[in-house]
């Protein structure tokens, strides 16, 4: 593992992980991370740029290439473009916030993600111990509003709901714990992007 290059953080800060394809990044990605930075009181984001979804059969673009747009999609003083998933050898969530969590044991950690990914999060290698890791902030997305409240995550944590007027609690809450927040929302996709690539003249 090559820990050079890697975000610093204080200890106590409250650090947002919104991992993710970004392939590419687009203004969806820079607006949930500002919303998240807000209502979850964060001190950082760090985008986790990913070697590759585990359920998506498509490869992406080359790491590279998608830390570098990422990098000129937000530029923001309190969020960070990496590819740590890379330097660990790993794509799976579970086994990047072990990690994250024994480099960094002094800092809190909260999973970000939009909520068509709450929709999935019951299919992702290890989702309990994810739960038991770390809080989980969610970010409304058109169209995934109602699957994600409704979907198998949060029908078997419903006791570990944080209600969004609380959202600022959420860093320092005790695992298990998720909270859902209403944001404006982006309806930026990476598919649509690809798609008007794909079929412009
Ligand atoms: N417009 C958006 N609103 C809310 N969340 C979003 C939005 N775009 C992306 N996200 C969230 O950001 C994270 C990374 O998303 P990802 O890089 O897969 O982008 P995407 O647009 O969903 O890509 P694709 O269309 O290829 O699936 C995920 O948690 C996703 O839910
Ligand atoms: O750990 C898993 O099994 C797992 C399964 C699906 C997705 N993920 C993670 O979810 C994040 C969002 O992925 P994506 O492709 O929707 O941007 C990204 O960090 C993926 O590594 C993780």
């Amino acid at each position: 593992m090559d820990r050079s290059g890697w975000p610093i953080a204080r200890a106590g800060q409250v650090v947002g992980l919104l991992g993710g394809s970004f392939d590419p990044a687009h203004e969806g990605h820079a607006h949930i991370t500002r919303e998240a930075l807000k209502r979850f009181g964060l001190d950082q984001v760090w985008w986790l740029v990913s070697p590759g979804n585990p359920l998506k059969k498509r490869g992406p673009a080359p790491l590279d290439q998608r830390v570098t747009l990422a990098q000129s999609v937000i530029q923001h003083p309190r969020v960070r473009v990496t590819g740590i998933e890379a330097d660990l050898g790993t794509r799976y969530t579970a086994k990047t916030l072990t990690a994250l969590q024994a480099n960094y044991p002094q800092v809190n950690f909260v999973w970000l993600m939009g909520a068509d990914n709450l929709a999935q999060l019951h299919r992702w290698q290890d989702w309990h111990s994810i739960m038991a890791t770390v809080p989980v902030g969610v970010l409304a997305r058109p169209g995934d509003r109602i699957s994600a409240r409704t979907g198998m995550a949060a029908r078997v944590y419903r006791g570990a709901k944080i209600s969004g007027r609380q959202a600022l609690k959420l860093g320092h809450a005790a695992t298990p714990a998720w909270c859902f927040v209403n944001v404006p929302m982006s309806s930026a996709s990476s598919t649509a992007i690809r798609e008007q690539q794909r079929t412009k003249p």
